[in-house]
């Protein structure tokens, strides 16, 4: 039989459609490169985001498909390149981080930090770079979560911070420079001010997404913080009950009206789930931030359970996602981090040109 490049490229692409979904394949084929040759086939591709488990899916699904088309079995070379997203123009940048993503709530102690922080790491397992700034001037719990509660910010040019690297990501928090009981008076102006000059003064290494853990509410100090940092994104973490996703609702709107993009709702402690027997009880009720992200247009990224290893974990300095005994807890961050890498890809413009999809050989 003759060899038909062309042919076959296409056969490969219309295979990847059929199980990639509409929106996403379009966006990745836009970018992409196929090029296909008869000297055994293995497919090039350099992805967007990290999502190991969508990736080994797609491979699955595609396996036997490609090789009934191909006429051989098919290997795959995958890279990966997070883009810089566009996002809201301020006064300064630093060039080391591509895209900074906020996580707020709009009420004090749905476990935005708890939230931040699982997240952060998860985002690092799955291969990004991360690095995680702890903004929250009212009760900075990044020392004592990630375990360094006795650490102070030190500086090696006497300039700029260096970030304390813990569980695979590097942190730096408003807590390692000044003690708690400081942070609480501060005023708006003041505390923008802190959040701007951890973030800017901070020696961070090269990071594909920097995550700041918010303080809670939606007030001026959060909407000035918003303002005033190049955000190229944000989360907004909620529980199920009604006066939660009255507060979730606000912070949306906060965002907004700053014009930051909102990659989409968490929803936490959405079920209990008893560390003992295993008894799963909706204590808070259910499905509230899916129905919230829904009516918003917004991408609902996942929930998680409420369990008391959750607790016990950042309380002892070892997040869960780090301490990796409990699958079935560490697995909803691992798949939420996924769900806000393609998210992202798929609802922001990429300053760059990123994803080649070459068959070679
Ligand atoms: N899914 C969960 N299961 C069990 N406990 C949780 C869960 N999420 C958070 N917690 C616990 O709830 C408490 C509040 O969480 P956290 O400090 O992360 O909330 P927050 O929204 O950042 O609070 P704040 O408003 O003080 O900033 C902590 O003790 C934390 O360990």
């Amino acid at each position: 039989m003759l060899f038909n490049k062309k042919n076959n490229e296409q056969k490969v692409l219309d295979c990847l459609a059929r199980l990639i979904e509409p929106e996403l394949f379009e966006k990745l084929t836009l970018q992409s490169r196929l090029t296909v040759t008869n000297k055994g086939t293995e497919i090039s591709l350099s992805l967007p985001f990290y999502a190991p488990t969508w990736l080994a899916q797609l491979q699955q699904d595609s396996a036997q498909q490609l090789t009934t088309l191909l006429g051989q079995e098919v290997s795959w070379k995958v890279s990966y390149k997070v883009p810089t997203y566009e996002h809201k123009k301020v006064a300064k940048r630093n060039n080391n981080i591509k895209n900074i993503i906020a996580v707020s709530s709009g009420k004090g102690g749905v476990g935005k930090s708890t939230v931040s922080v699982n997240l952060a790491i998860a985002l690092a397992k799955n291969g990004a770079k991360v690095g995680l700034l702890d903004a929250d001037i009212y009760g900075p719990s990044m020392p004592t979560m990630l375990g360094e509660k006795s650490t102070k910010s030190t500086t090696v040019d006497g300039k700029l911070l260096q970030p304390i690297s813990a569980h695979g990501i590097v942190c730096n928090s408003i807590g390692f420079l000044i003690e708690d009981k400081d942070a609480m008076v501060w005023r708006g102006p003041m505390a923008s001010k802190a959040l701007q000059q951890v973030l800017n003064e901070t020696d961070w290494p090269a990071l594909d997404y920097l995550i700041v853990d918010m303080p809670p509410g939606t007030g001026d100090i959060q909407l000035t913080m918003s303002q005033n940092v190049a955000l190229t994104s944000a989360i907004v973490v909620t529980t199920p009950q009604d006066v939660a996703l009255i507060d979730a609702q606000k912070g949306i709107t906060m965002f907004d009206k700053v014009d930051v993009n909102v990659a989409g709702l968490i929803e936490n402690m959405s079920v209990y789930s008893c560390a003992s027997c295993g008894h799963q009880e909706a204590i808070f009720g259910t499905g509230g931030g899916k129905k919230l992200a829904e009516n918003q247009g917004l991408p609902f990224l996942g929930d998680l359970p409420l369990h008391i290893s959750y607790r016990e974990d950042t309380d002892t300095g070892y997040p869960t996602v780090a301490r990796d005994v409990h699958s079935h807890l560490v697995s909803p961050y691992l798949t939420i981090a996924e769900s806000l890498a393609i998210n992202l890809y798929k609802n922001l413009k990429a300053t760059i040109e990123q994803i080649n999809i070459t068959e070679v050989k």
